[in-house]
């Protein structure tokens, strides 16, 4: 038997020049070497104090594991009249009698097993009836993070969620791309050598976790249809398995067994990671989260009568709006007391600018074929769907899980009244401010690259034109052959790819430290998603860029895919706080995101990102445009109330029929959408020879104002039929010379 010459050098680099314990330590992972005889007896000595008498009195030796405060979240011999050393041991074995190995090449498979002596550690927890994190345990798992990743601390973030999970509370844990979410469900595994099954909504994001966590050697497996090996799945009942990252549409599936394990080795948490995706402000192509409720009704006290409490449930997600905690919460089912862990979304080291793409415009052949228009249900667009996008109900369900485009959520007008708390409180200090100042020279590091583009086509095409530069790129999507998309993961970890062009499939969770630059080339689908996909850059801490190429003088539209007609309302609602993010040319892009999720942005600006730097455009004083327009505006509405009262607007086109010498006829009134009006607007007024787009830059002003409102039922990216708000009215009505100065909005200066 061979060893992988990497492996090789990296056992001799960490145990020396031993032959025998490079084997052993290549055999048995990281741990055993590292911690060798010290972890069982160190362990065994906190298990003894731990469990103290409770543990040996707690029950029968025919009785099911049962749980109490906190021994229960440990292994299942725990019960058992042995000695205490042996109760510990058990535990241990219990995690670790199936260690994960790396494949030939460095991928793990996770049915590849020796059995190992023991290879996890497990530090067992004091557990007073009142459970807190105390100074003891805080230490204790500070040695068990050292150890096993090579951390000094906790987050202060990781520690709340902890300590909500030691009192056996669900938990919601709110924390910025890239600040440690998964230590919180990994953690528990390690203490209590119970399993932790975690819902994760993509594969690659499950076999970016395993592949960590076998590097730690903590055993994990992945189930679902990314899993090659479907012996797995009976092994991870069998709780052979620390962590099971599963899809959901699998975990319903498996319920049953689930129940097993939880009777046999103990389930000690369920995670939901990415927990966005239940909302239902989000895509319903997913919607197994929304089905997630079922573990709390299946691995409750009223369903499993030896548990002592429900089987806790921690949520988990970067990008969620106060609207989404609460349906988060309510949909789940999570208890009333469901602890709120919320940090900062703010992420200081990333560089956001946006960029016009010039020739972007010609990617799409027909603008009208590739865009979801309010009436388009043909078979074209779904023709369309399948063979281009991710995100396809027909060819995804069958797959049970993939592609998630994320942002499954309304973007809502800030609370600022709801202060974060939490590791990033920041403020400009001086010394803050000189420090970002120096950060804003700071050239940007060579570093991997992720390219995200709309379309499966484009990861092809534009992953070819690299390599064509010599560029090593490579193309990740759903359609891909998953070993080819395991292979690209892999080199990408390795940085032996240093650009990967990606749809959404390689979005959310992918933990890679030195990722430099995110880009985005086309219109994100929402800032959801674009500040999901953009939390993959710059995880070391160094600054990172985070570029959004687009079209600017188009109006992005919906990519295709089925909706219902409430989800299209709100997708465009997202696309549309999107593309004014992109049209935007005065606020710090920062606080726009950050605000973009309720949190109040405790900085001035991040004096990093290109309106920072830049500075805003120049004011102009369009007292005159503005006024015109409006004043059309309110002679077509005048015009209309003559014609029809004043019962409503009515924005489709009607038929009418007029009087004219006697005779009856029809005829077409049209109605006043924005292109109509900004085309009389123009004719009124030859002065303004402004462009098209440049009033529509106008009227998206106006509405932010609150000057002009939509006037149909249904949801448009930009505004599309106009119509006069009460503001609006006195604004038409004032005849005051005074100047209405705005930023110029992107289109205006095109
Ligand atoms: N206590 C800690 N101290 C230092 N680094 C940590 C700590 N906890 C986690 N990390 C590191 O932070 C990085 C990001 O972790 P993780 O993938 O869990 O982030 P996340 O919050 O889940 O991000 P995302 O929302 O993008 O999924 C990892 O590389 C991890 O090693
Ligand atoms: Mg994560």
């Amino acid at each position: 038997m061979g060893f992988e010459y990497s492996s090789a050098v990296e056992a001799v680099k960490v145990v020396g020049a031993s032959i025998n314990e490079a084997a052993d330590y290549i055999l048995n992972g990281p741990s055993r070497t590292n911690m060798g005889a010290s972890t069982s007896s160190d362990c065994s000595k906190v298990c003894v104090k731990a469990l103290g008498k409770r543990a040996l009195s707690l029950s029968q030796p025919s009785e099911r594991m049962q749980q109490s405060k906190i021994p229960d979240h440990f292994g299942t011999k725990m019960q058992t009249k042995r000695s205490k050393f042996n109760v510990a041991k058990d535990a241990l074995n219990a995690e670790s009698k199936v260690s994960p190995v790396m494949e030939g090449n460095g991928n793990v498979h996770p049915d590849m097993h020796r059995d190992t002596k023991i290879t996890s550690e497990i530090i067992a927890v004091d557990c007073p009836e009142e459970l807190r994190v105390g100074a003891d345990l805080e230490q204790q798992v500070s040695r068990l993070l050292q150890k096993r990743f090579g951390h000094a601390s906790l987050k202060s973030f990781q520690r709340e969620a902890l300590a909500a999970w030691l009192s056996n509370q669900d938990c919601l844990v709110l924390a910025a791309t890239g600040s440690g979410k998964s230590l919180c469900f990994q953690i528990p595994a390690l203490l209590t050598g119970k399993v932790v099954v975690v819902i994760s909504p993509l594969i690659s994001l499950m076999h970016d976790q395993c592949l960590k966590l076998a590097k730690h050697g903590v055993s994990a497996c992945f189930l679902g249809s990314g899993q090659p090996d479907k012996s797995v799945e009976k092994k991870a009942m069998e709780g052979k398995y620390g962590l099971i990252y599963v899809c959901p549409e699998t975990v319903l599936r498996l319920i049953k067994p689930l129940q097993s394990l939880a009777a046999g080795r103990g389930i000690a948490l369920f995670a939901i990671d990415e927990v966005h995706c239940v909302s239902k402000w989000g895509h319903d192509f997913r919607p197994d989260y929304r089905k997630l409720s079922v573990l709390r009704e299946n691995f409750s006290t009223s369903k499993m009568k030896f548990l002592k409490f429900d089987i806790p449930l921690m949520a988990l997600t970067a990008t969620a709006t106060n609207h989404v905690r609460k349906d988060v919460i309510q949909c789940l089912c999570m208890s009333k007391e469901t602890k709120i862990v919320l940090t900062s979304f703010y992420r200081s080291n990333l560089r956001f600018s946006v960029c016009s793409e010039d020739d972007y415009c010609d990617r799409y052949e027909d603008d009208e074929v590739n865009s979801v228009n309010d009436d388009d249900t043909s078979s074209r667009e779904r023709e369309l769907s399948v063979e281009y996008l991710e995100d396809e109900t027909d060819t995804f369900q069958g797959m049970d899980d993939w592609d998630v485009p994320c942002g499954g959520f309304h973007g809502e007008s800030p609370d600022l009244s709801q202060k974060v708390s939490g590791s990033f409180e920041m403020s400009d200090s001086p010394m803050e401010l000189k420090e970002r100042l120096k950060l804003q020279q700071e050239p940007l590091d060579h570093g991997p690259t992720i390219i995200y583009v709309p379309t499966r086509k484009e990861t092809l095409t534009i992953a070819e034109f690299l390599c064509y530069f010599g560029i090593k790129a490579a193309a990740y999507n759903a359609k891909l052959p998953k070993s080819k998309l395991r292979q690209v993961h892999k080199k990408f970890h390795e940085d032996n790819v240093e650009v990967v062009v990606a749809t959404v499939a390689f979005g959310m969770g992918i933990d890679k430290l030195n990722v430099r630059r995110i880009i985005h080339y086309g219109w994100p689908q929402s800032l959801e998603a674009y500040y999901q996909e953009a939390g993959r850059a710059g995880r070391d801490g160094k600054l990172a860029d985070c570029i959004l190429f687009a079209n600017l003088a188009r109006t992005p539209t919906l990519l295709p895919s089925k909706r219902s007609e409430d989800q299209l309302k709100v997708e465009y609602k997202m696309l549309s706080d999107c593309h004014r993010y992109g049209m935007n040319t005065a606020n710090c892009r920062a606080r726009s995101l950050v605000e973009y999720f309720g949190e109040l942005f405790s900085h001035k600006k991040c004096y990093l990102c290109d309106v920072c730097i830049k500075g805003p455009p120049e004011k102009l004083d369009v007292r005159e445009q503005a006024d015109i327009f409006m004043q059309v505006l309110a002679a077509h509405k005048k015009q209309y109330a003559l014609s029809f009262g004043n019962s409503g607007y009515i924005t489709d086109s009607y038929d009418d029929d007029i009087t004219c010498l006697g005779v009856k006829r029809r005829r077409s009134v049209k109605k006043l959408y924005l292109k109509l009006l900004v085309g009389k607007t123009r004719k009124q007024s030859p002065k303004y020879k402004a462009t098209e787009i440049w009033w529509q830059g106008l009227a998206r002003v106006m509405e932010s104002k609150g000057y002009i409102k939509e006037g149909d039922e249904k949801a448009h990216v930009q505004i599309k039929y106009p119509e006069l708000t009460e503001r609006g009215w006195d604004f038409v009505r004032s005849q005051g010379e005074e100047s209405f100065c705005i930023f110029p909005e992107v289109d205006m200066l095109l």
